[in-house]
């Protein structure tokens, strides 16, 4: 265990949560150090409010072990954790002004008012409020209300931040502005923070680390890049990634120049171990490793373009071969003409293979990088 995270962060160990007979949260643990963001991420329902509210102490029922800074805080109330929160619901307290809002964490440690101002001025500056302050909050908009609420939590400088995807209910643009702001924000707070969230960008732009929750399970807890090149299971790959990883169906066998795959009529060689010899796997294979080319080429299948669909500056393209096989390819450029014919070739640099039993990843290409390290 990190002694950083340990001494002066997070540290939540075996949280068990259940409702009736359905346990929700499975003896899940994580740690986050001083100024580290880590997101949550996971799909509907797989417990992350459930996860934050029982750090925040705010669910009884939970059990398991809370330390804050290296205090144990498991049996303290909501109030004795210093945790800033805030929520996809914004929760303001409607009949104050915003200034009110932002200063309630203040008030309830009964700071001088003075002390209290000057505070709640210059987060109500940072984050662009200050001249909507005295407005209720049913006179803000949502991103009004949205920055209120962050202010509020970041307010009392709290050694955790608890963010509940609080930028859901904000519009596209704002979304984005907040991705870009949220970092520099965070790393000046110098809490450490947990940032739930079902937006894979969004993880990506604000996770130093990417913890996976499915249900009430986490699956994976790496980096982001690392999440995103090699997700630990099926059930991560399709949730990780727009368009998400092709998993085609497939029985590895070896020979003496690595393990080979036989995929769309094609035989693809496989550098990497041979752990899934003789056993049914899943290729996975990113839609932009996907080759495109407009004539028939050596080692490319011929498909048709059963649809198109512009996606972030890119094309998403589903092509069907003639045994019916579908596959989604990425690329950059023109798009081609739906039912069109183009041929593809998939490029196995970027491949991993998943075992299909477990649906666990059992294998990634080794890169030229990592060949020549
Ligand atoms: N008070 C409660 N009583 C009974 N079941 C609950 C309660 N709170 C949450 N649950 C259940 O726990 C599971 C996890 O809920 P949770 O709100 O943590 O999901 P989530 O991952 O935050 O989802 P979302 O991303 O949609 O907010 C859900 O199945 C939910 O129905």
């Amino acid at each position: 265990m990190n002694t950083a995270i340990t001494k002066n962060g997070l540290h939540a160990q075996a949280i068990r949560t259940a409702f009736g007979k359905t346990t929700v949260l499975h003896d899940v643990s994580l740690a986050v150090a001083p100024g580290e963001t880590l997101v949550l991420f996971g799909p509907s329902g797989s417990g992350k409010t459930v996860l934050l509210r029982a750090i925040a102490g705010l669910d009884p029922n939970a059990t398991g072990h809370v330390t804050i800074a290296g205090r144990d805080v498991t049996t303290a109330g909501p109030e004795g954790r210093s945790i800033g929160v805030a929520f996809q619901n914004f929760a303001l307290y409607p009949h104050m002004s915003a200034r009110e809002n932002i200063a309630s964490p203040l008030r309830a440690r009964k700071l001088p008012e003075r002390e209290i101002d000057e505070k709640v001025s210059a987060i109500a500056k940072l984050l662009k409020i200050d001249h909507v302050l005295a407005q209720q909050p049913r006179a803000l908009s949502n991103g009004q209300k949205q920055r209120t609420a962050l202010a509020r939590a970041l307010v009392g400088s709290p050694k955790i931040l608890l963010m509940d995807d609080p930028l859901r209910n904000v519009d596209a643009k704002l979304r984005y502005e907040m991705r870009m702001e949220l970092p520099r924000l965070l790393r000046r707070a110098n809490a450490a923070a947990v940032y739930v969230t079902q937006d894979y960008r969004e993880a990506m732009a604000l996770g130093d680390r990417i913890a996976v929750l499915i249900d009430g399970h986490i699956v994976q807890l790496d980096d982001p890049e690392r999440v995103y090149a090699a997700p630990a299971s099926v059930a991560v790959a399709r949730l990780f990634g727009d368009p998400p990883l092709n998993l085609v169906p497939c029985r590895p066998t070896l020979a003496n120049d690595g393990l080979h795959v036989s995929v769309f009529g094609l035989d693809l060689t496989l550098s990497m171990a041979g752990a899934l010899a003789g056993r049914e796997a899943m290729l996975g294979l990113r839609p932009d490793s996907i080759a495109i080319f407009a004539d028939p080429q050596p080692g490319a299948v011929a498909a048709t373009i059963a649809a198109v669909t512009p996606l972030h500056g890119k094309v998403v393209l589903l092509l069907r071969t003639q045994a019916g096989d579908e596959i989604l390819a990425s690329q950059v450029g023109r798009a081609p003409e739906t039912g069109s014919t183009i041929w593809f070739r998939p490029e196995t640099d970027t491949a991993l293979l998943y075992d299909t039993e477990t649906g666990l990843l059992a294998g990634e290409a080794r890169t030229a990088t990592e060949e020549a390290a």
